[in-house]
């Protein structure tokens, strides 16, 4: 952790553990035993610096991404399976380790951690003692044990899907993370020059190590915003959408509704969730760029539109290298309803298309039910819909899947740094 980050715990009682290590715990704590994705704790972020809110969750998301490599290696000096919390305080101090953290540092404040809670109190000794033994040698350890594997319920079906071959290298990708990607309003090439990134063949502008983003030139100005590149590329298959009504059936945060916008379309953001909308207002603001915003349910919205985009939801599996926590904090329960909304979505998403109207479904999923499959269901239903031929110079072959979509992978562009899972396509109503 950074000298930065531990200025609140300086400040604190003796002994007192370190902010950003009680909330990493905590933050784990819920994924683990209360299987709530981190996203929905910000609660527990809450009094944090903004120096502590940062480490605190790149400790958890560091946990989750090498938790297999911890659990191993601790297996060794458990003889028993200890608490959750107890583990997870084990995990972080394993984690940390193996990964460079200051020994000393590392140990104290992790007994620190157990010692202040009445439920942890009594595993003090082991937490030291424990994580004096990681001290030695545990790091050449960790580097020698094979890259964390997805769990069971979601590693069966990819590998169905996409070959034994293919899925250790996207586990691979996964347990790398993920770098910055940056969207421009306008020039993209001016934005790469004024935050020093790198300008890829999509138009995306890549920083492999960001740092605070809000700090980057052209952050206040709105000249860009946090995206992924593969994540930009379904509003960039709908081509020149000068003056057009664009429907952005499902908006919210708003990504793609602001390169819509900026791409100079009449834009009406359609979310059901209203605290959620709130987030495309102010990245609206923030951008200077304009669009009509609706809070509802889209199945029951009305009109047309020359162009709709449904970015569904979905399991969001292809955003796994920037959420470690996902394949955690569920067993894909979820995921036959999440497939049935999409097919209804499609449906009435069709509807809101004007004859010639085009429409992109695109799911950032990497589980074919959730894509290819969608659209060859709505084919194999619709006599008035086609496929439109994807005809842009930044599309690889690789990318291509057979029903006329682009099928992404985060085991795609590795030299680069990968991209996130996804799946687009577009429809046509004849
Ligand atoms: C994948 S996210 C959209 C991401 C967004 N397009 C972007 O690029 O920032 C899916 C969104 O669908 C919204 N949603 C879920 N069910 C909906 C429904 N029935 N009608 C409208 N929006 C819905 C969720 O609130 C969520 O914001």
């Amino acid at each position: 952790m950074s000298e930065k980050s531990s200025q609140t715990a300086k400040s604190a009682p003796k002994n007192a553990p370190s902010p950003a290590r009680k909330a990493a715990v905590d933050l784990l704590d819920q994924v683990l035993d209360r299987g709530r994705p981190l996203s929905e704790h910000a609660a527990v972020l809450e009094g944090l610096s903004p120096a502590d809110r940062a480490a605190a969750q790149r400790l958890a998301t560091d946990v989750l991404r090498g938790m297999e490599r911890a659990d191993r290696l601790l297996q060794h000096h458990l003889r028993k399976k200890p608490t959750t919390r107890v583990m997870n305080i084990l995990r972080l101090g394993t984690v940390e380790l193996c990964q460079g953290g200051a020994a000393h540092g590392v140990v104290s404040d992790c007994v620190n951690l157990a010692a202040a809670a009445r439920p942890t109190m009594g595993a003090k000794g082991l937490v030291n003692a424990v994580l004096r033994k990681m001290t030695v040698d545990a790091d050449q350890a960790w580097a020698k044990l094979r890259v964390p594997r997805l769990p069971k319920w979601l590693r069966g079906p990819l590998v169905e899907a996409w070959g034994a071959q293919a899925v250790p290298a996207m586990e691979a990708a996964h347990f790398a993370g993920a770098p910055v990607d940056l969207t421009a309003k306008g020039d993209a090439e001016a934005v790469a020059k004024a935050v020093g990134g790198d300008l890829l063949p999509t138009g995306s502008i890549r920083l492999q190590d960001a740092g605070q983003v809000t700090g980057l030139p052209g952050y206040e100005a709105g000249d860009w915003w946090v995206q992924d590149a593969a994540a930009a590329l379904p509003v960039k298959l709908l081509g020149d959408i000068t003056g057009l009504r664009v429907l952005d059936m499902c908006a919210a945060p708003g990504g793609k509704t602001m390169q819509l916008a900026a791409a100079s379309a009449q834009v009406t953001a359609l979310d059901l969730s209203e605290q959620r909308l709130k987030r495309v207002r102010q990245n609206l603001k923030r951008t200077g760029l304009t669009a009509e915003l609706v809070v509802g349910d889209a199945m029951d919205h009305t009109g047309l539109y020359d162009a709709v985009l449904l970015d569904a939801p979905c399991s969001a599996t292809g955003t796994i290298r920037r959420h470690p926590d996902l394949p955690h904090a569920h067993q894909g329960e979820k995921i036959a309803e999440l497939i049935g909304l999409q097919e209804a979505m499609l449906d009435h998403a069709l509807h809101l298309l004007k004859p010639g109207g085009r429409l992109v479904f695109a799911t950032c999923s990497l589980i074919p039910d959730e894509g290819e499959c969608q659209i060859e269901e709505v084919l194999a239903k619709h006599s008035d819909i086609s496929v439109e031929t994807l005809d842009f110079p930044w599309i690889e072959e690789e990318w291509r899947s057979e029903e006329g979509g682009l099928r992404l992978r985060p085991d795609f562009w590795a030299d680069r740094g990968g991209m996130d899972g996804f799946y687009m396509a577009v429809l046509r109503k004849t």
